[in-house]
Formats: C-alpha cells, structure tokens, sequence
C-alpha cells in the first residue's frame, strides 16, 4: 500500500530551452507546479505548449535547462519506480503475455515469482482483465491494452502516475469508459496523478486541479480548481457546474491557440477571429 502522505511532485522556476542559434527554441519559462500527494492534476495547453516536456522532466527524462523539479523534496534527476509513466502509444512488450507485461517492472526490481505473479494477478482482476492474463497484446482491443499499461505502471506501487494524453488513440466510447475506469482506480489506489491531456472535458471529469499553459514557450496562465463530488460519473458531465467548467477553459485554451496561430498568419490574419496582431503581440478586438 503507497503511504498517503508520499508523492508530492514540485516544479519551481522551471525553463528549458532546446538548440541554439537560429534553432533555438524556448520551450518553458518560469513553470511552477505543484501535484499534493494523492491529488489529481491535469495540465492543458495548446499542441506545443511543453507539456510533453514538463511530465518528462518528472518523469526523470529530461534535465530542465533551469529551475528544480522534486517528488517528496528530493531532486528528480532520473526515472524511478516511485514515478510510473502511461504514453499514448501502448508501449506494451508484444512478445510477452499480459501478466508478463505486468510483472516486468517486479521483475527488474528482483520481486521473487510467485510474489510477482500474486501481484499482477491482482491488479489484473481489479483491472477487469484476469481472463485475458495469459493472451498477448496483439490479440486485445486499444482501450484492453491501454488498461494492461495503466496497470503495468502501478505495479511497482509507484507514489505518483504521470499520464501523457494515455486516451488520445482511443474512440469515443472507450474513452469515456477509461475514464470511468481511471477514476476508479485512482480512488481505489490514492496515488498523485500528473495528467497531460487536449480533451478539456476530459480534464474536468478527472481532476481535482487543472493548470492551464501558454501558448509556447509555455508558462501557466491559470490554475483552475475543479470542486465537484467524488467518486465521479459520467451523469456528472451534464450538469451546469460541470459546463460552466468546461466553457471556462475552452475560453482559455482557445486564447491561446489564436495566439499561437496569430504569431504564424501575421497581422489581419486574426481580424476573423475577433483577435488582431499588433507590435506587442495578439490582442482582443473589442
Ligand atoms: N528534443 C527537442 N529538440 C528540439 N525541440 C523540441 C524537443 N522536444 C520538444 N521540442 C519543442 O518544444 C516545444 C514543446 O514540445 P512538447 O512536445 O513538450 O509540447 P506539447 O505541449 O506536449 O505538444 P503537443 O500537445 O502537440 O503534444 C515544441 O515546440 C517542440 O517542437
């Protein structure tokens, strides 16, 4: 079991710039976040922003160029199994069965067989998969397999779980399901949760905080708190609260990516869009 008061992620000052010269590119300026323990956190922005970039800095992948990233006060400077990681892309070992896939983090951590076996078995049934424990991941559907990532990544009983856009290659349906399924588990686990995602709605069934970037280089534009009940469902998604949420942040998102846009057409080019591009950069027209 993860100890609850584990798992406290913070970014302070953060700023990475890529190349030099004329292929220099700022990606992040001045980034500070904070992920509480057990506490689930989204990050939305326009494509581009960072986002990537900031999760693979907690994940231990990357160095910042400045500023500090630390889980429970001590400096990230290279992936560990406290920080599990889901892609977009499955990621799974294909010539491995599922249970295996599961136990590979156990077993490079030395966790002896039968423990290892006990342990995927039981996360796979938590998961809804143990019948499928013994099938290989080409014989499985998107949402099955990503469900065999997420739970892969637990395994290690990590103190946070660090998300990049884990739901962005599935249908509709299945998505809103994963999310049924995520929510779930994360109560059940109570783990910190650093969640990357361009699906707003997404972002407001998930979370309990949701930081908002610029477009690049990215910086936080808004901390937003999402006060709805827990445990979450999809009822949940038509109430005004939920709306109210969803509007909000579009508002915001859709600032930003015509802002972003606005740097590429140049000036007049935003005039339909009620924005314009002036010497200090995009404006509102009123
Ligand atoms: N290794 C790298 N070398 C040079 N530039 C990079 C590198 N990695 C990322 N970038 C640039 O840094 C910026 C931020 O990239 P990043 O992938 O973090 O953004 P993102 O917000 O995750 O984008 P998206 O939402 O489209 O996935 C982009 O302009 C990207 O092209």
């Amino acid at each position: 079991m993860n100890d609850p008061r584990k798992g406290l992620v913070e970014c302070r000052d953060i700023e990475v710039v890529f190349g030099s010269g004329e292929a220099r590119t700022e990606a992040l300026k001045d980034v500070s976040i904070t992920v509480n323990p057990n506490e689930f956190v989204s990050l939305i922005g326009p494509s581009g922003c960072g986002k990537s970039t900031l999760l693979s800095i907690v994940a231990g992948f990357a160095r910042p160029t400045r500023g500090t990233a630390t889980l429970d006060g001590a400096e990230i400077r290279k992936p560990g199994a406290e920080r599990g990681v889901v892609f977009q892309q499955y990621s799974l070992f294909p010539w491995l069965t599922v249970r295996k896939n599961v136990e590979f983090g156990l077993r490079m951590a030395g966790v002896p067989t039968s423990k290892r076996i006990a342990s995927a078995r039981t996360l796979l049934g938590l998961a809804g998969l143990l019948a499928f424990e013994n099938h290989y991941p080409d014989q499985l559907s998107g949402g099955m397999k990503q469900r065999i990532g997420i739970v892969r990544a637990l395994a290690t009983s990590p103190q946070v779980l660090l998300m990049d856009e884990p739901f962005g290659a599935l249908d509709t349906q299945t998505r809103a399901v994963m999310q049924e399924i995520l929510t779930n588990m994360w109560q059940q686990f109570r783990i910190s949760v650093l969640f990357i995602t361009h699906d707003i709605e997404e972002s407001v069934f998930l979370s309990d905080r949701i930081y908002v970037m610029t477009s690049r280089p990215g910086r936080i534009k808004a901390e937003i708190d999402v006060p709805l009940p827990r445990p979450r469902n999809a009822a949940m998604t038509g109430t005004k609260a939920f709306t109210d949420l969803v509007h909000r942040l579009k508002a915001l998102i859709r600032e930003e990516s015509l802002a972003a846009m606005g740097a590429e057409l140049g000036p007049g080019g935003m005039a339909g869009f009620g924005m314009e591009v002036g010497p200090d950069g995009v404006s509102r027209m009123l």
